[in-house]
């Protein structure tokens, strides 16, 4: 592992009080997550009573000092500071031998540990999609595309490549807002594409075929491809491209998309793996028949994203327009418990005992709006809980079929419908946990979604389908995860992620 001294972590402007303060000034409540390079606390910050997500830089060899990859992380995360990025706090330490929420001596090799402050964020993309029963609304993803494309866009204008776009690192709180975050591969580009950078990034789902077949060149188009996952993942109910492995990979690419060749993308024979990985036959693209179910402006948009050439990084601007466009009439009034908080009817501690938090104030509600007539607030994502004020407007225009449809139901028993809140971020009924074998939290070198079959739910109509048209047929047999700790609502993380195979050196 690449190594810096202890000394660069504050080097370059850092607020006067970064690293200056230890970690007792948090109270952690609950681990919610653990990525490849640490465990993810929602911690209170005794002061304040401020709720924060603690995110532990994971030190395993103590004589390697202070991973590198860290310091790009919080270098990079210092320089964003936009309303979809998460907003990295402050840097935290702990002196001696940690203690985990359970008050147990931390295992890690390093006597002290080094913490990032992340505000908290109440679900993640993953999680939250396993959870729903029925999948999100048109208008939910239309919501988070919007914010997902616009968070990105900042970065690439900021000149930097988050090279990990996937549903557990995009986080939504209560209020709707999402948030691109772990910016663990992240790093800077320069326009000219000159750099040589390593192509052994981004969780390979959500990889573009040029970084599969060996490009070291590349730009904002590589986050652009797995935008395109996202947003066909979310229509479609369950990841679109799962392969297992490099060459799986893609195979389920040309597939779809067809196979390359110098006339849909000329020069793709001089890339470095072409010709072992080239398609035997030649394929054609066939995205507009497999998906034939999606509304046809959800399949232009993607037929952008996955353009097979770099070209679809000038698409990026376009698509941001298209979908901002088609939020114009777009609400949603979501409601909480007046008394309540998410956190303390979902979450359970270990201990059985009940987190307390503050309720968080009510803020920036791009996507959601608090209803005049009420103060109570729903989350943003179980089916027929975000409500729409305006039919959904999506730049077909008015007339499309998706825009006329009635506005979601509520669920039975309308705002004071309880058994909605029992353990919003568990498993749904018959979830089958995803693959979750070891049962730890978040672990990409487990994989995540299991790749075989995806076993029945048993459930009804498609989501986006009934009176109302929608776009988007989730396939019936669509399975559901079930997180740690009763249900964290949080994503697995699929697998290939780059930081697991500990590649050397990695640019
Ligand atoms: N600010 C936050 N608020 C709440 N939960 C968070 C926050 N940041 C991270 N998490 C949770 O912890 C998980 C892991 O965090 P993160 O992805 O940043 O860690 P990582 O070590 O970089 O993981 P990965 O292996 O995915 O690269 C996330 O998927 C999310 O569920």
């Amino acid at each position: 592992m690449a190594i810096a001294d202890f000394g660069q972590l504050n080097m370059e402007e850092p607020p006067p009080f970064w690293g200056s303060r230890g970690v007792d000034c948090f109270e952690k409540l609950e681990q919610v997550g653990e990525g490849t390079y640490g465990q993810v606390y929602m911690a209170r910050e005794i002061k304040t009573g401020e709720i924060v997500a603690l995110k532990k830089i994971r030190m395993d060899n103590e004589r390697e000092g202070f991973p590198i990859t860290a310091i790009r992380e919080i270098k990079i995360l210092k320089k964003l500071d936009h309303p979809n990025v998460i907003h990295l706090k402050e840097i935290v330490t702990s002196p001696g031998r940690d203690r985990d929420d359970q008050g147990k001596p931390d295992n890690n090799k390093y006597k002290g540990g080094i913490y990032m402050v992340f505000e908290y964020m109440d679900h993640d993309l993953t999680g939250l999609s396993d959870r729903s029963t029925q999948g999100f609304t048109v208008p939910q993803i239309k919501c988070y595309m919007k914010q997902l494309l616009t968070g990105l866009h900042y970065c690439h204008i900021k000149k930097v490549l988050h090279r990990d776009i996937k549903g557990s690192n995009l986080l939504i709180d209560n209020e709707g807002n999402l948030k691109l975050a772990d910016f663990g591969l992240a790093r800077s580009y320069s326009h000219d594409h000159d750099g040589n950078l390593t192509n052994r990034v981004i969780t390979l789902w959500y990889r573009p075929p040029e970084l599969l077949l060996g490009a070291t060149k590349y730009g904002p188009a590589i986050d652009m491809w797995s935008v395109g996952c996202i947003f066909a993942e979310l229509l479609n109910g369950k990841p679109i491209l799962p392969g297992k492995t490099e060459t799986e990979q893609l195979t389920k690419i040309y597939e779809l998309c067809g196979s390359p060749d110098e006339n849909n993308w000329p020069g793709v024979s001089k890339m470095p793996w072409f010709d072992q990985l080239k398609s035997p036959r030649p394929l054609r693209r066939r995205l507009r028949e497999i998906y034939r179910n999606f509304d046809r402006h959800a399949l232009e948009l993607l037929e952008k994203c996955w353009c097979l050439t770099r070209l679809r990084e000038y698409l990026q601007r376009m698509l941001l327009m298209q979908i901002t466009f088609g939020l114009i009439r777009y609400r949603v009034i979501q409601r909480v418990y007046p008394n309540m908080n998410h956190h303390m009817s979902s979450r359970q501690r270990k201990d059985g005992k009940r987190c307390v938090i503050m309720r968080k104030q009510p803020r920036n509600r791009k996507c959601s709006i608090l209803s005049s007539s009420s103060n109570t607030r729903w989350p943003p994502q179980q089916h027929g809980v975000g409500q729409t004020h305006a039919a959904p407007h999506w730049p077909a225009g008015p007339n499309h079929p998706i825009n006329n449809g009635p506005p979601p139901q509520l669920p039975a028993g309308g705002p004071s419908g309880h058994h909605y809140y029992q353990n919003p971020r568990g498993p749904a009924p018959g979830s089958n946990g995803y693959g979750n074998q070891t049962g730890g939290y978040n672990n990409r070198s487990r994989g995540g979604y299991s790749s075989g079959s995806f076993p029945s739910q048993g459930r009804g109509a498609p989501y986006g389908a009934g009176p109302s048209g929608g776009y988007g047929v989730r396939p019936p047999n669509y399975s559901q995860s079930g997180g740690q700790y009763g249900g964290s609502g949080r994503g697995q993380n699929p697998m290939g992620g780059a930081r697991n195979q500990r590649y050397g050196g990695w640019q």
